[in-house]
């Protein structure tokens, strides 16, 4: 096939979107733990990908790979279509560069004012004093924050202080931003308000974000897409709203527990495996056949039917989400089965959760 090389250097086939990232297949291991146990993933231009995964999962030491803090013991790991593993120390700085990041506790110099912070990035680079003072003065407007630019930070909320981090992350004009838990120190409004405007950035600049956060919430607001990593390896990745809508492995199932609709503790409590008078079933769905009038034509093909018993439509990336749980009578096995195939004919994910003999 055709290949193009685009201005930054990488090749790409026609139709496809520019890579600013490529890992293929990284290894990394401390004694006997694989902490990255062939991760293969790629960010394109203008992207903003999530990657989710509980404690221990591999975040940070993906994230130390990518900004070349740690050597993978094998893989290819290619930024902007230069292979930076093998890479030795002085070859690797320029790059690094290319690569802005914000932290979950800023990380500014107490002793420097707001925008010396900003403009640390380009002095390390040698850019004259006007100049980058220029640089951060427009970042400082971008983040809004131009009336701080002489304040020290002790005296910024957190809120404040991260956007500084923000602006010094993107003095440099990085090709990625990557954010470790960046909003994970901050109160849920404040977290709001900085996802905004990273959304903001990434939308007006094209900026390539790479998030790396143990809060859904980030990821359902702001990515595009989302892997999911547990034990070194990538188990699950997509859209969020697919992703969101339908997880399928148990890991993913897990972490987004807190953000998705969950049977109410005490019916899942008193559910049994057979002889109730309901059968409990998980009606998932996403994409265009998630909107509409679903129920309302199942009561009207099958009436007395089901009862809803706990869920709703959700809006990720404008695309509906839902997640409900019903209740069919147990005592007629040939409705509660039509009741399933009604369902599934509708391309909704369904699963008989157990039977419950007691409900209020
Ligand atoms: N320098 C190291 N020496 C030994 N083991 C390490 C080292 N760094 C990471 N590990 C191990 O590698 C695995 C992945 O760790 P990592 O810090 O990448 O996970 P994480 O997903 O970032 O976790 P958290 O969300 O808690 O920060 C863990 O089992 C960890 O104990």
């Amino acid at each position: 096939m055709n290949s193009i090389v685009s201005a930054s250097g990488i090749e790409t086939r026609p139709g496809e979107a520019e890579e600013v990232v490529r890992l293929k297949d990284v290894r990394r291991k401390f004694g006997v733990t694989a902490a990255l146990d062939g991760v293969s993933l790629s960010v394109k231009k203008g992207e903003i990908l999530g990657i989710i995964g509980r404690s221990g999962a591999g975040k940070s030491t993906l994230i130390r790979c990518l900004n070349g803090l740690e050597r993978a013991d094998s893989g290819e790991i290619v930024i902007e279509g230069r292979n930076i593993a093998g890479l030795a120390e002085q070859e690797l700085q320029p790059l690094r560069r290319r690569i802005g990041m914000i932290f979950q506790h800023f990380n500014l110099l107490s002793a420097k004012t707001v925008e010396e912070n900003v403009a640390l990035p380009l002095k390390i680079e040698g850019v004259a004093k006007a100049e980058r003072l220029k640089r951060a003065q427009e970042l400082l407007e971008l983040v809004g924050l131009s009336d701080k630019a002489r304040a020290y930070p002790s005296s910024l909320s957190g809120g404040q202080k991260q956007r500084v981090g923000i602006a010094r992350a993107l003095a440099a004009r990085p090709a990625l931003l990557l954010s470790d838990e960046a909003t994970s120190a901050l109160d849920p409004e404040t977290t709001r308000s900085i996802l905004a405007l990273l959304k903001d950035i990434n939308r007006k600049l094209g900026l390539t974000i790479l998030l790396i956060t143990h809060e859904m919430e980030v990821v359902r607001s702001i990515a595009d897409r989302v892997a999911v990593i547990d034990a070194g390896r990538i188990v699950e990745e997509g859209q969020v709203w697919s992703i969101f809508g339908d997880p399928q492995a148990a890991i993913t199932k897990s972490l987004l527990g807190g953000i998705r609709p969950q049977l109410p503790a005490h019916i899942a409590a008193r559910l049994s495996q057979k002889g109730g008078t309901e059968a409990i079933l998980s009606v998932d769905l996403s994409g265009p056949e998630a909107q509409g009038a679903l129920f309302a034509d199942l009561s009207a093909a099958l009436p007395h039917s089901f009862r809803l018993v706990h869920g709703g439509i959700d809006h990720i990336q404008n695309q509906p989400v839902a997640r409900f749980f019903i209740a069919v009578p147990a005592r007629n096995p040939a409705l509660a089965e039509k009741v399933e195939q009604f369902l599934k004919a509708r391309s909704a994910r369904v699963e008989v959760l157990g039977y419950d003999t007691d409900h209020d």
